[in-house]
Parts: C-alpha cells; structure tokens; sequence
C-alpha cells in the first residue's frame, strides 16, 4: 500500500488527505492517481465503498491553480444527493489549497445556483439534466474545462442521459483529460468510451467477486404478503445501527416508510417524487442519525456514502444485479463490515440465481426470523438503553423516590419487566398493508453474464417508464451545513447507538414525513421522462420500471 506522500502531491492537497482521516491509497487510489496526474483519460473500475471519489478527485484538484476564475473541472453523477456528497467531499479534500466547487442539480433554486455560479468555480459537480439547462441559459460555459469525470457513468447512460452526456461532452475543447468511474462497466460504457476518450487506460481492481468482500450477505424466502412481518422481524433481530430498506417503487418506499412509523421505528422515505428540500432533509437526519431506517428507491443505489451503515435490506428483489452490487455497497464501505439481507418471494428464485451467477457470489439462505428472535433483539436494545442510562450516570433522583416506594410494594423482578415492555413499546399489533408488487421477472441475458467483464447483453425490457417530469418544478434550498461523514463517526458503539436507535419509544418523534408529498408524482428526479431513442443507447431501456 502507499502513501498519499508517494504520489507527489502538494503539501495542501496532502494535508486535506490527512484531515480526512486516509493514511494509506486503496487500491484504486494507488493505482488511479499517478496514471490521471499524467493527464491520461481513464476508465476506473473496483468495488463499492473503495474511495474512487477521492481516486479521481485528487488528482483533479491538483491541477488546478487557485488563481483560475474559470471552470476548469466538471464532475457529472447520475443523481442529485451524489452530487451533493462529491462535493462535498471535493470541498474537504480542496480545503487548504482554497479551490472553489459547487454543486449543480435538479431541484434546487436556480437563482440560487446562479449567485453560485457567480463566484467562479473551478470545479463543478452537477447531474446532466441541470447542468444542461445552465448551458442553454449560458450561466456554465465549457470552453475551458480540462477535466470531466463521469460517475457511475453506466448509470447515467441507463438513466437515458446518453444524448444530454453527449451534448455536453461536444461543448468541451477536444484537448482534455476525461475519467469514467464505477463499480461495473456494462458495454455502453465502452461505446461511451470509444466515442469520447483517448487512448483510455483502464484501471480495474475487481477481484473474483465484484461485489465488496465485507460484506456479509443473506436472503429469506418470503411470501409477497408476509414481507413486511418479515422486515419488521428482522430489524428487531438485528437491531441495525443504520439500515438502507430498498424498495421497487415510489409507492412501495411510502408506503413502507409509513408501515414502519407506524410501528414504532424510526424510518423515513427517499424517492424522486419528494421535493429537493424533502430529499435533502431524510438524508440529513439519516446522516446524523436522527433516523435509523432510509427506505429507498433505487435513487440511493449509487455512490451514497454514509458512515455506519450496518445492513442494506432489499425489501423487493433490484431489476439487476449491477444495481444488487450497488446497492448493498452502501455498507460494508472503507473496510468496515456490513450486512445485506434480500426477500425473495418464491417466484423470484431465479432471478435470485442470476444474482449470484453474475455476482459470482453464493448468497446464504436463512430463514424467516422467529417472533421469539425478533422479541429477544428488541429486549437486548430495550435492556442496552437502559443500562447505558444507568452507566452514564444520568440524572435519576426525581425518579428515585417513586422507585423506592414501588420496590416496597411489588416484586423488582415484575416491575422491572413491566418497565421494559413499556420501554420497548411493542407496535407489533399494528396492522399494516401494502399494496403487492409483482414479482420480478428475470431479464434474459444473453453471452457472458458478467459485469466484470463488462460483457452485458442487451436487456429485454423495453420501455414502460412510468417516471415522468425532468426535475422541474425548482423548489428548495439545501443549506450548505450539512455534514457527510460528519461528527458522529465513531459515535455508533452499542450503547451510543441505543440513544439514536428510536422510535422504540417516545422522544424521537419528528417522523412526519410520511404525509405530505404523495400526490407530487410527477415531479419526478433527474431522470429523463421516457426511455430515449434506442439509437443511442445499446439498451432501449434498463428497467422495467423506472418508477424511482
Ligand atoms: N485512502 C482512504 N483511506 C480511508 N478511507 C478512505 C480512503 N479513500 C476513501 N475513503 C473513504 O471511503 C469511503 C468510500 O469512498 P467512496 O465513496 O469514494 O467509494 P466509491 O468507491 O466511490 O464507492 P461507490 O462504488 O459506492 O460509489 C468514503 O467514506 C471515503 O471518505
Ligand atoms: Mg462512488
């Protein structure tokens, strides 16, 4: 492994590396870097969690002069909150060095962006779709970019953001260094490729399995009704520090969100059809860990990273196994262990298989939690907050009298139990229904069935977005506080993580979200409103339904 100081960094960018807590390059970072400090185009490749951002992003900081009042670098990613988090991780790693970076997306005040805007950026990090409609507005130019990076740029393309990619690509002088990074590398990429690198080097670390090696990986054989008895089983079981439910639909993430409130947990919902501000706000209480529980669309496959998430739970079963990959690599991140659980109902066996055909990896059936788990982990958390209050010392005397007089009257064991039932607040009678997803088909893929290789056939699925809209509607703010990677770390241990883990009783109530943006189909993320013409895209259309 090296050292940042090997690469031959300046001493800012070194220092802004060692601020971040990085003592040694990952793989991707070792090899990447010296290779873009060169100026070459690059393709990069490795697992989930494995910091392309800063592989990339370093080396792009570096050569930029501090003095430069231009747009010098451009960064495009597939969705708005991983605009935000590159960003904001550029912001730190440029901190000492004193280059200014903005972030670019849908759904935010244009004005806004445009005041931004004004006070020159080197480097701007933004999704095509706004980025595109600044360019028409002639508030970006691009004539002076000498690097672009694309991440998770097979995603974009999937997203039907080929032809805004290409345009964009076109309005950028011809001598740049231009990057494209993911954890898979389906064949559009290659044509991407082929049309706008030069001469790219590829730099891949993927080992036998493509999928991040830490993590820990599961599946339950459920029944479509009893999924949701299921989930609400497994989270008491496992009591997870900070959990991603991924579910199908912008329905199914509502609707799951509200189940979950209702009994008791503290969850709350990310999809394309909340508002900017909604959005931003369920990422920074799940940042923070003023929430437990993100139930996702598959808006949060890609690039999220946020420190302590425990489990990834895939309440429905992803379209494809690229997106199965991304998905659980929103945990086991930066070497730490993780644990990914998916729900398969019978049906869906075989798509199950394909998983694991692609991944290359076994997944490990387990069964059904039992009543009797999921009890037994509510009362080891119940049990843990208590005794976390107990140790800390917390200011107890007001209650002391009470207990007194109550130990004299009752048994200590009954009371002690009833107390703790109380503090468990058991929602399990709760009754809640979802309205079923059908199950997924799998997609046939024909020649070699492996993402490493890059070799995906053409997917079968035509058509049929549902998702409508283009990101309009400009609403919201997101103020610039927000943290990523911010001061909780290393916060999480089991008795700190018992104070955050609500929901199990009073006093973490600001779950209202559930309300509120129904009825805002339409308005939806950054994501083209129907699939684009087949001609430019390998794939008419990835997912059978684009409803996230
Ligand atoms: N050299 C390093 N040492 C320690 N931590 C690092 C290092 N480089 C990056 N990290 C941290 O690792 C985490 C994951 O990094 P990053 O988000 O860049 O991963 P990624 O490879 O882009 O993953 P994904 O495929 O999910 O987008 C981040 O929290 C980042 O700060
Ligand atoms: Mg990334």
């Amino acid at each position: 492994m090296k050292t940042f100081a090997e690469f031959g960094l300046e001493p800012k960018v070194l220092q802004a590396i060692t601020e971040l807590g990085f003592e040694e390059a990952t793989p991707i970072q070792e090899q990447a870097i010296p290779l873009a400090l060169t100026g070459a185009d690059l393709i990069g490749q490795a697992q989930t969690g494995t910091g392309k951002t800063a592989a990339f992003g370093i080396p792009l900081i570096s050569k930029i002069a501090r003095e430069e009042e231009k747009i010098l670098a451009l960064v495009m990613t597939p969705t708005r909150e991983l605009a935000i988090q590159v960003a904001e991780e550029i912001g730190k790693l440029t901190r000492f060095k004193g280059l200014r970076s903005l972030a670019i997306y849908g759904g935010q005040d244009i004005g806004r962006q445009i005041r931004g805007l004004k006070k020159k950026p080197q480097i701007i990090i933004g999704t095509p779709g706004r980025l595109l409609d600044h360019i028409n507005r002639k508030t970006i130019r691009l004539d002076d970019v000498q690097t672009i990076v694309l991440d998770e740029a097979d995603e974009m393309l999937d997203m039907g953001f080929m032809e805004d990619i290409q345009t964009i690509l076109k309005l950028v002088p011809e001598e740049r260094q231009t990057m494209l990074f993911s954890a898979t590398m389906p064949p559009n990429i290659q044509r991407l490729a082929q049309q706008f690198l030069k001469n790219p080097q590829h730099v891949s670390v993927i080992p036998k399995q493509i999928s991040a090696p830490l993590i820990d990986q599961a599946y339950i054989e459920v029944p479509e009704r009893q999924k949701f008895e299921a989930l609400s089983r497994l989270i008491d079981m496992e009591s997870p520090d900070l959990a991603i439910v991924f579910g199908r639909t912008k329905r199914r993430v509502d609707e799951l969100a509200e189940g979950l409130q209702k009994r008791g947990y503290s969850a709350d919902g990310l999809h394309g059809d909340l508002s900017q501000n909604q959005r931003d706000a369920v990422m920074r209480k799940f940042r923070d860990g003023s929430i437990d529980v993100l139930v996702a669309t598959d808006v949060a496959a890609r690039g999220l990273d946020v420190s302590g998430v425990t489990h990834v739970i895939n309440f429905d079963l992803p379209q494809d196994p690229e997106s199965y990959v991304h998905r659980i690599g929103r945990t086991g991140r930066a070497g730490k262990e993780g644990t990914a659980w998916s729900f398969v109902t019978p049906r869906e066996m075989d798509h199950l298989h394909l998983i694991e055909r692609v991944t290359r990896h076994r997944i490990t059936r387990k069964p059904l939690p039992t009543m009797a788990e999921a009890i037994e982990g509510k009362q080891r958390i119940t049990a843990e907050r208590l005794l976390a209050m107990v140790e800390e010392g917390g200011e107890l005397n007001e209650y002391k009298g009470i207990a007194i007089q109550l130990l004299e009257q009752y048994d200590s064991v009954q009371l002690l139990s009833a107390a703790m039932k109380l503090l468990t607040g058991d929602n399990k009678d709760t009754q809640v229904e979802l309205t079923p997803e059908d199950p997924i088909r799998a997609k046939r893929r024909g020649g070699k069935n492996d993402i490493r290789s890059g070799r995906k056939p053409n997917g079968g699925y035509g058509g049929n977005r549902t998702g409508s809209g283009t990101g309009g509607g400009y609403k919201g703010n997101r103020d610039s506080g927000s943290s990523y990677g911010g001061g909780y770390k290393g916060n999480r241990d089991s008795s700190s993580g018992s104070t955050t883990r609500g929901g199990y009783s009073s006093g973490y109530g600001s779950n209202s979200s559930s309300g509120g943006y129904k009825g805002n189909r339409d308005n939806s993320a950054d994501r083209k409103p129907s699939a684009r013409p087949s001609s430019t895209s390998t794939r008419p259309a990835k997912r059978e339904d684009y409803d996230i």
